[in-house]
């Protein structure tokens, strides 16, 4: 319970003089002042409540004997009323120091109670005769008991004054602590309030700064937007440059093909692959430029080929020494791919005796090192007309696998080995295989999943120069078809990549290889015999001798971008097979065809 407010007077019944009225009214500022009141609140005190409540019971009990004394005093007729409304009420000039306000308070009271019982207002009393000393005796008598009960009084209200003061000073001494403590307070606050000022202002600047900035970007964004509307024009207008200019360099690119030649040839020389082939002696070669080579059959230790010897010269579109990689073999290959792409119809094959680097070069591993021409030429395919849907082209893909073993025409997309499907031929559509998977290519992935497939359906077996020799000629056909949206052309090419079975000598087979060997020898033999007759002009070509030549008919003489690949190896045990590959390709690049783009 608040000490203070128990000590506080109740509120009286008994009408209070204007003294006492100031007295309470005092306590009550005192008291109703909040403890976390700031300075503003202090400025309703003059107007404060009168006091009601019941802890305030003490205090009003004193107040209350005090105000029947008063109220004794006030009996008297004479009493005089002291001060003015004004004068009585309490007037703080200064509403933050409570203690001092009531203090002058408590003062103002005292002083206008003393002045109430100094003046008392004598009552008219009958004189009293000059002779009559026991009247004035007891006239005095009266006025000495009057005078008693009234310094008895005054003594009493004193007592209480005394203890009201103590009140007042503990309250007093109580709300100064409370004004430190709210001091203190307000001068944190006041610190706090520096600070967030001077956060404030650094926070105002911020935000000017960056209206500043705002503005400079948003000026700088219409300039962009500008720029961007420009640049969008000059792009539209550069991609109809480009592609007008695709267009001219994929048409340059094929009239320099065709004036290299339909039929092309290029010369592979293997390197040997181990330690054993480099024991092995090897012919003497001699790559006079790019595009010649030089052969004598044998080549002695540290000296020059006898005079003697056979030498041998032979021109091709290009010459590959042991050392060329794949890419750079791809390289001019790539040129024919893009014919395709551009709708023509394109075959790679690859001749050469057993062992002489055919597979290695069509096919190659999965070393991207070691990468062969079919799944580069996918390669190519893909990354082409992933560029050229700039330009409004839209591609469809597809492959298709497919060898001839023993004359038999099988689908290496199925794993029957007992097949023999049918090569027909359609005046439309030219040579076609009935019955052939041919599987949509979405992907270098998807191709690659297929060829795999291919690839281990074909038929090999180990001979003496190979241990892996394929005993087949195998097909790989890719058709693109191409349309462009914009100029609604469309056409169709396509590229054939074949990987013949080698040529080797029936002398050392017996049984499934000797017809094996048979059959590729022949087929071979028919593939000159078309060749000669292509490049002598005949009237009649024998392409229906073999499946081998039936199936590439229009890649041979008709329609088509030919290359052909004749693949030798180096040693001196292979140099009369490595000869007859070099003159059957020497014949091949003398063979004139006329070509035509597909629609
Ligand atoms: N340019 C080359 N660089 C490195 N290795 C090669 C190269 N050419 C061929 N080889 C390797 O020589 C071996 C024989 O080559 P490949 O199997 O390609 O001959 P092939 O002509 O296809 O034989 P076959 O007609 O019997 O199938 C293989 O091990 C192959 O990896």
């Amino acid at each position: 319970m608040d000490p203070t407010k128990s000590k506080l007077p109740k509120k009286s019944k008994i009408p209070l003089t204007e003294v006492q009225q100031n007295m309470v009214k005092a306590a009550q500022i005192a008291s109703a002042t909040p403890r976390t009141t700031g300075p503003s609140q202090n400025r309703n005190i003059p107007g404060t409540a009168t006091i009601s409540t019941a802890s305030n019971r003490n205090t009003h009990g004193k107040f209350l004997r005090r105000s029947r004394s008063m109220v004794n005093l006030g009996a008297n007729p004479t009493h005089k009323r002291v001060g003015t409304e004004s004068s009585t009420k309490p007037v703080f000039k200064n509403p933050n120091n409570v203690a001092g306000n009531i203090k002058s308070t408590l003062k103002r009271a005292a002083t206008n109670k003393l002045e109430t019982i100094a003046e008392p207002k004598e009552a008219k009393q009958p004189k009293i005769a000059a002779w009559d000393f026991k009247g004035k005796y007891k006239e005095l008598q009266e006025k000495h008991k009057k005078l008693i009960e009234t310094y008895c009084s005054l003594k009493e209200q004193c007592a209480d004054t005394e203890e009201m003061r103590k009140n007042y000073d503990e309250i007093i001494a109580r709300k100064d602590g409370e004004i430190n403590d709210l001091k203190t307070r307000l001068s944190i606050l006041e610190t706090e309030y520096t600070n967030i000022s001077a956060i404030n202002i650094n926070i105002t600047t911020k935000c000017n700064e960056l209206d500043n900035e705002n503005k400079i970007l948003k000026n700088e964004l219409g300039n962009s937007n500008n720029m961007c509307v420009d640049l969008e024009t000059t792009i539209e207008k550069l991609k109809r440059d480009y592609m007008l200019n695709e267009t001219l360099k994929r048409q340059l690119q094929n009239t320099i093909q065709d004036l290299k030649g339909n039929i092309r040839v290029f010369c592979r020389v293997r390197p040997p692959i181990n330690e054993a082939e480099n024991e092995k002696s090897k012919c003497w070669i001699n790559y006079v430029n790019e595009s010649t080579i030089e052969i004598r059959p044998t080549q002695p230790p540290n000296t020059t080929p006898k005079s003697t010897d056979p030498k041998l010269e032979f021109t091709f579109d290009q010459v590959f020494q042991e050392s060329a990689t794949q890419e750079e073999f791809f390289v001019e290959l790539s040129q024919l791919v893009q014919s395709a792409i551009d709708g023509y119809n394109v075959c790679v094959f690859a001749y050469g005796q057993t062992g002489s680097g055919k597979t290695y070069t069509m096919q190659g591993s999965e070393n991207p090192v070691h990468m062969g021409m079919i799944p580069r030429t996918i390669n190519l395919i893909f990354d082409t007309i992933k560029d050229l849907k700039n330009c409004k082209w839209q591609y469809e893909v597809t492959a298709s696998f497919l060898e001839i073993y023993n004359e038999n025409v099988r689908d290496l997309l199925d794993s029957d080995t007992n097949q023999n499907l049918e090569i027909l031929y359609n005046d439309g559509r030219g040579i076609t295989v009935s019955n052939l998977k041919v599987e949509k290519i979405c992907s270098f992935r998807d191709f690659e999943k297929y060829m795999k497939k291919a690839q281990k359906n074909r038929a090999v077996a180990a001979t003496d120069v190979n241990q892996h020799s394929s005993r087949s000629h195998a097909v790989t056909k890719i058709t693109i078809n191409g349309k462009n949206e914009e100029t609604n052309v469309s056409w169709t090419g396509s590229v054939n990549l074949v990987d013949l079975a080698g040529s080797e000598s029936a002398k050392t087979n017996q049984g499934a290889r000797l017809t094996e060997t048979k059959n590729i020898n022949k087929s071979l033999s028919t593939l000159q015999t078309v060749m000669l007759s292509l490049h002598n002009k005949d009237k009649h070509v024998p392409y229906r001798n073999s499946k081998l030549t039936y199936l590439l008919q229009s890649s041979l003489g008709g329609n088509s971008k030919t290359l052909m690949i004749v693949n030798i190896s180096p040693f001196e045990e292979t140099y009369g097979e490595s000869i007859n590959s070099l003159r059957f390709a020497s014949k091949v690049k003398e063979v004139k065809t006329k070509i035509k783009k597909n629609k």
